[in-house]
């Protein structure tokens, strides 16, 4: 049988350009490699799963053959990878030391991957500075890390910074499509977009949401298979609550939050949630904003047809309310009865943004 590879493992990018969200990053780097300006310490910062170690991987082989792009010509034995986070004593950073003085067998560098480099403890850090400093001609260092401000300002000062961006919705949905055609898994807009949102900006994270989603519902995903899965609160759910507000339900309106807490969703999350769909209704109401809404093609025309119905008012007051009860949300003693009445409120606001009768209650 054949061995399951998961899907950031199998698809993690050979070439820069097939580095997904990092373009300002990868130009920059290829630009250096080119013109022979690369630094000898480099540091990759940013969030987890955005293609730090991806690149450093990318860059590792490219200096040790430019203008070559074979990913199977590898020359993995001129990259060493430490994992600062169980390697962090000053021994481990000696031992590091004494293998960068001997120069590469073959090709020209030996590229030295620091993961999780604020995790050195801070004799290690000093006992690093120097090599650091004044490394041998074939040594290049790339540290990373998620958490820049743990690093000492003297590592700091002696790297050149790479900023790695969050992947946005748009572009880990792209990636997903190619995924899963390369995969023959036929999906709808609206399920990849759901997975997308839910990997907050992290591509490692989509992708094993990806597999996860798959070995659930197969080689179709559908928006409602992907939601089941997730368990997510999706636009549907926001979209039949504005309906009751609008049209002042109050008992279906708590009737349906008392299901959505059944299902054990956080009245928390909902709430932030409330005030995110009025926005995206706010934006659906003209094409000039239009391109601000960030959600699939079957939910886009679903959020067209219902900022028609509401008013500009009702929005903006809509939001106001929201946010109040998401700040409040914490503190409160009865977390229940804040969103109960923040719906109740909600409900109140009349087309025109003006306060409507409790008269359903
Ligand atoms: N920008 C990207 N484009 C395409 N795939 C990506 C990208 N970033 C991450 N991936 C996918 O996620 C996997 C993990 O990425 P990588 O190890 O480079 O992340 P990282 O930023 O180093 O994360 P960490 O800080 O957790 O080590 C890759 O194998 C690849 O499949």
């Amino acid at each position: 049988m054949e061995q399951f590879v998961v899907s950031a493992r199998k698809y993690r990018p050979q070439t820069f350009k097939d580095v997904v969200g990092q373009k300002a990053i990868t130009n920059t780097l290829l630009n250096a490699i080119e013109s022979n300006h690369l630094a000898s310490a480099l540091l990759f910062t940013g969030p987890r799963g955005v293609g730090k170690t991806t690149c450093a991987r990318i860059l590792a082989r490219k200096i040790n053959q430019p203008g070559y792009d074979d990913p199977n010509e590898d020359f993995a034995f001129n990259v060493f990878e430490l994992d600062a986070a169980s390697n962090n004593s000053v021994d481990d950073i000696r031992n590091l030391i004494d293998q960068v003085r001997i120069p590469p067998q073959t090709g020209q560098y030996k590229v030295y991957i620091i993961d999780e480099v604020h995790m050195l403890s801070s004799a290690a850090f000093n006992a690093f500075l120097k090599t650091l400093e004044e490394p041998p001609k074939h040594a290049i260092f790339i540290l990373a890390t998620t958490e820049k401000h743990k690093i000492i300002p003297t590592i700091l000062s002696r790297c050149q910074i790479f900023d790695f961006k969050r992947i946005t919705v748009k572009d880990a949905k792209e990636h997903l499509a190619d995924v899963a055609q390369s995969q023959g898994i036929s999906f709808e807009d609206d399920a990849l977009h759901i997975i997308a949102q839910k990997a907050d900006g992290a591509m490692r994270d989509a992708l094993s949401i990806f597999d996860r989603v798959v070995s659930y519902c197969g080689t179709n995903l559908t928006r409602q298979a992907v939601t089941e899965n997730l368990n997510v609160l999706d636009y549907e759910t926001y979209v039949s609550i504005t309906d009751l507000l609008l049209e002042n339900k109050i008992p279906e309106l708590l009737l349906a939050y008392n299901d959505i807490l059944a299902k054990g969703f956080d009245g928390h999350h909902f709430i932030a949630g409330l005030a995110s769909h009025f926005r995206d209704l706010l934006v659906s109401k003209t094409p000039a904003t239009l391109s601000l809404l960030e959600v699939g093609e079957q939910a886009q025309q679903m959020y067209g047809i219902q900022a028609q119905k509401c008013s500009q008012n009702f929005l903006l007051q809509g939001i106001d309310i929201a946010n109040d009860c998401d700040l409040k949300y914490k503190l409160s003693q009865n977390q229940r009865l804040l969103v109960e009445l923040c719906l109740m409120q909600l409900a109140s606001i009349n087309f025109d943004g003006e306060k409507k009768k409790l008269s359903n209650l």
